[in-house]
Formats: C-alpha cells, structure tokens, sequence
C-alpha cells in the first residue's frame, strides 16, 4: 500500500468522522454505504463516530454507554445497557457497566471450595511458582519508582508490590507468630487471547497467592527483597491509593483478613485460645463446650463493617451536602459517612447519620456502588439523597463544618483542582466518585 492510498483513506476517515461530529446523517449514510467498514475505525483523536461495539473504549477507557451516561444522553444509554445478552430482560433498569471503585477489582480466583483441602494448600506453599506478599504492621512490602524525596507526590500506579516466593519467606513461615493467608490463584487469561506457548503454559494450574503478616523487624524484612527502594507504606489511607488497581484489589482483600487475624487471637465467646483454619478464612475456639461452636457462629469468620456513605442532594437539586472533619486536609469537604448499626436497613442507616451529623433530614434513598475499604473491613455502601430540610446543625465532635455546595462549585473541585473553592477527596475514594456520579447523572452539557 502507497502512501498515497494511506493518506486518501485516512482523509476518507477524517471526513466521516466530522460529518459524524456534526450530525449530518446524509453525508454519513453515504460514506458507510460505500465504505461500511469506517464505523469502527478510529481517527487520530482516538474516537470512532458510532461506537457500534458495546464493548470497544476510547483512550480514556470510556465505553459508548459510559460517554452517553457522562453526558446525560439517557435514551442512548438506556440503548445501549439494554443487553443483547437478555439480562436487562431479567434485571430491567438494572447497571450493567456498573462503576468499578478503586480496591474492587477482582485480580485472583478466591477458590473459597479449595480452603479446606489441607493437602493442596500445603503443597501449594511450598511451590516454586507461589507468590507471597509481605506485610508488617499490616502494611504491605511496596518498592516505589521514584526518590522518596517525592514519597507525597507519588500518583496511583507509581508504587508496586514487593513479590516474594517460597525459598524467600520459608523461615518466616515456620515461626508461630507469623499469619499466612491464602488469596486464591491468577485468573488465567481468555483462550482467544491466548497465544499457543501461552496456551501450552495453561494447562499448569496459575500460581497461587498467599500473604503473610510478620512481627520480625521491618529494616531486616526490607533486606530480603532484592529491589531497591522498597518500603512498608506508614499511612495506609493515603498510601495504598499509589497502587494499581489490579494490586489495590489483592491488598484490600489481605490486609482486612490479616487485620482479623490480628484482633481476632482469642475467641470473642468464651476468651479460650483459637485455631485458624480454612486457609486463613475461619477462627475455631478449641475450647468444644463453647457456644461459638454452635448454630450460626459468626465470630468465628473475619469482619466485614458495613458503613453507608451518602452524597445528599438539596431539595432544589443543584447544590450538595459536604462536610469535613478536623483531621482532613485543608478545605477538603467529604460525603457524609457512618457505621450500619444492628437492625437497621441501608436507607435508615443514611438517614440517620445524616441527621447526627449534619441535621439535615433525608427522604429518598438510592444505592449507587460500593466500595471495600481495608482500613481495616469496612464495605463503603455509596448512596444518593435527596433531603427534605436544609438547616445545618453539624455534630461537632465528628464534624467540624458541613456546607451546602452549588453544582457549579462541585464542578471546579473535580475539574480545576487547587483553583476551586474547596477540595474534594482523590479519585480512589467512593466519596469523589459519588460527586462524580451526580454531576454526571443529569449535566446535559
Ligand atoms: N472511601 C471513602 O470515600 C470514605 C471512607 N470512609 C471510612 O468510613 C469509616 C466510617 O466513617 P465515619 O464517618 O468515621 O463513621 P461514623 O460516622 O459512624 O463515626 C465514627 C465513629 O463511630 C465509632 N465506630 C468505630 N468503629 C465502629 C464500628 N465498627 N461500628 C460502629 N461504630 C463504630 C467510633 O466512635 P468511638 O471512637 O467513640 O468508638 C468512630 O469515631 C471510616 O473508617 C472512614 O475511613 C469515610 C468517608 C469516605
Ligand atoms: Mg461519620
Ligand atoms: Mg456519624
Ligand atoms: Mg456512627
Ligand atoms: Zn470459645
């Protein structure tokens, strides 16, 4: 092919990419009865004009339904999420492209069946191909790719995971104080992806993931690892929000069971001494006149806390309720948050901590996504509001200020940064993707 011919198509591609932009559905009729195949091809901006595979993402991995949705074009979304699979003739109205929080991507295989086979775990453990993470005070081995002069500049994906195998932790493994935990095993790659020494290499099982807490002494811990500029991160809200998303998934999963296991010695019941089981996922008292032992025991399982985290909406619609507490950063303003108490529903659990904290009074409720959050078991249940009073009374113990903010603002602090008037929380967290989801909901831009 001459470059002649190169250039003449792409001209070709570029004017139907305009007509498309422009909305001049004859100019974009003729082109595709002659060249169908430009409906999918991508120009230099990285778009196509329809985006006719429902699956296809631009540069920003946004798909069609999740442009349509950005920009309030409901009917196009609707289109587009009804699948062709039928399950939005099962769950009519439901999300299919429900929104992926950060530390909720599913990285391993959890294979709960296998917990209880002793054999396999054990064999497994001492595999060549078995990848062990390395956690002191509940803090992960990570090596960062920058000075730590830059520690606080560091973005998410600047800091990786220290990964260790067997012949490295076995002496840790033997020591009592140490928890191992197991994680699951590597999802394998689709076959159609698969090249054919990638598929001869499947037929051995992926390896295995196991973590492992120690009380050894970090600065010797650090000595293990042949990387440089390796750590054990100190603040994990802030810093485990610098790994990936395929990491932050394995840490999330981790450091809540790992942190079980550290405030979990003793049987809550009868304080008799327990044993773990099941790969880490299970305390039995050893005590067998215990109660623990009988019926439904659920302590003997690590904790999930529920927690709902609500971002509530004037009456009028175009302002928010933010608030912030003493240890936030300056001016940074937050979604309202708190625990679900014993026999209470999500909704009431909303309500309720919007009224302690802030006296504003809520109706309508509405779940939006949720987020696992290790610090150290929450569930962050992310809802939508709308409230049906406006006064402020904040709870100054929790509270330090709470405040309606205008659209108009919310947008600034996403879009504009430090020039705003108020700072909203990282992107990782559920409370900046809450914000996100309501300005998106119905912008009309
Ligand atoms: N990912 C995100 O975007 C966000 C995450 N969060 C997380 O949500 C969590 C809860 O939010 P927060 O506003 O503090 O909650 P609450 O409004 O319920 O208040 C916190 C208080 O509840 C008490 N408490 C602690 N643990 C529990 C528990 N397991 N069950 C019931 N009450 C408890 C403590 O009181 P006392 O000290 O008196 O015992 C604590 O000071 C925090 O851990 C926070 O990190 C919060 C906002 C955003
Ligand atoms: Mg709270
Ligand atoms: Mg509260
Ligand atoms: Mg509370
Ligand atoms: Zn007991």
């Amino acid at each position: 092919m001459t470059s002649l011919q190169l250039s003449a198509k792409e001209e070709m591609l570029e004017t139907f990419l305009d007509a498309a932009a422009r909305g001049d559905l004859s100019q974009v009729s003729t082109l595709l009865s002659n060249t169908p195949s430009l409906i999918n091809q991508t120009g230099h901006s990285g778009w196509t004009a329809l985006i006719c595979d429902k699956f296809s993402v631009n540069s920003s991995s946004q798909t069609a339904y999740d442009i349509a949705t950005f920009w309030g074009h409901r009917h196009i979304a609707g289109l587009l999420g009804r699948a062709a699979d039928g399950c939005g003739r099962i769950l009519p109205g439901a999300d299919l492209h429900p929104h992926e929080n950060y530390f909720s991507r599913e990285t391993l295989d959890r294979q709960s069946g296998r917990r209880t086979d002793k054999v396999w775990l054990e064999a497994k453990q001492s595999d060549s191909e078995t990848v062990y993470l390395l956690f002191s005070n509940l803090s992960p081995m990570v090596r960062t790719y920058l000075f730590n002069l830059l520690w606080l500049l560091l973005q998410q994906g600047d800091m990786k995971l220290c990964l260790f195998r067997f012949e490295e932790v076995k002496d840790l493994l033997q020591k009592p104080s140490t928890v191992t935990i197991f994680l699951g095993i590597e999802k394998t790659k689709s076959p159609s992806s698969s090249s054919s020494s990638e598929k001869a290499e499947s037929l051995s099982e992926p390896p295995v993931w196991f973590a492992i807490n120690t009380d050894e002494d970090a600065a010797a811990l650090l000595e293990r690892c042949r990387e440089k500029n390796c750590s054990f991160p100190r603040s994990p809200n802030r810093d485990l929000l610098k790994l990936s998303e395929e990491e932050a998934g394995v840490v999330a999963q981790a450091r809540s069971v790992l942190a079980w296991h550290s405030r979990y010695s003793f049987c809550p019941t009868c304080g008799g001494a327990t044993k773990m089981e099941e790969g880490g996922y299970k305390r039995s008292c050893l005590n067998s006149e215990c109660r623990s032992l009988q019926g439904v025991h659920n302590t003997c399982y690590p904790r999930v806390d529920p927690v709902v985290i609500m971002l509530v909406i004037h009456p009028d619609g175009n302002q928010c309720l933010l608030g912030r507490k003493k240890v936030f950063p300056v001016r940074m303003f937050s979604c309202l948050a708190g625990f679900v108490e014993p026999g209470e529903t999500l909704e009431e659990a909303v309500r309720r901590e919007t009224e302690e904290e802030s006296g504003v009074t809520v109706g309508p409720v509405q779940y939006v996504s949720c987020q696992p959050w290790p610090m150290p078991s929450n569930l962050m249940i992310g809802c939508l509001a709308v409230a049906v009073s406006t006064d402020i009374k904040v709870d100054e113990k929790e509270i330090e200020e709470a405040r309606w903010f205008p659209r108009q603002q919310v947008i600034d602090s996403l879009f504009r940064g430090d020039r705003s008037v108020f700072v909203i929380p990282p992107r990782q967290t559920i409370a900046h993707q809450l914000v996100r989801h309501w300005i998106c909901m119905n912008s009309n831009l």
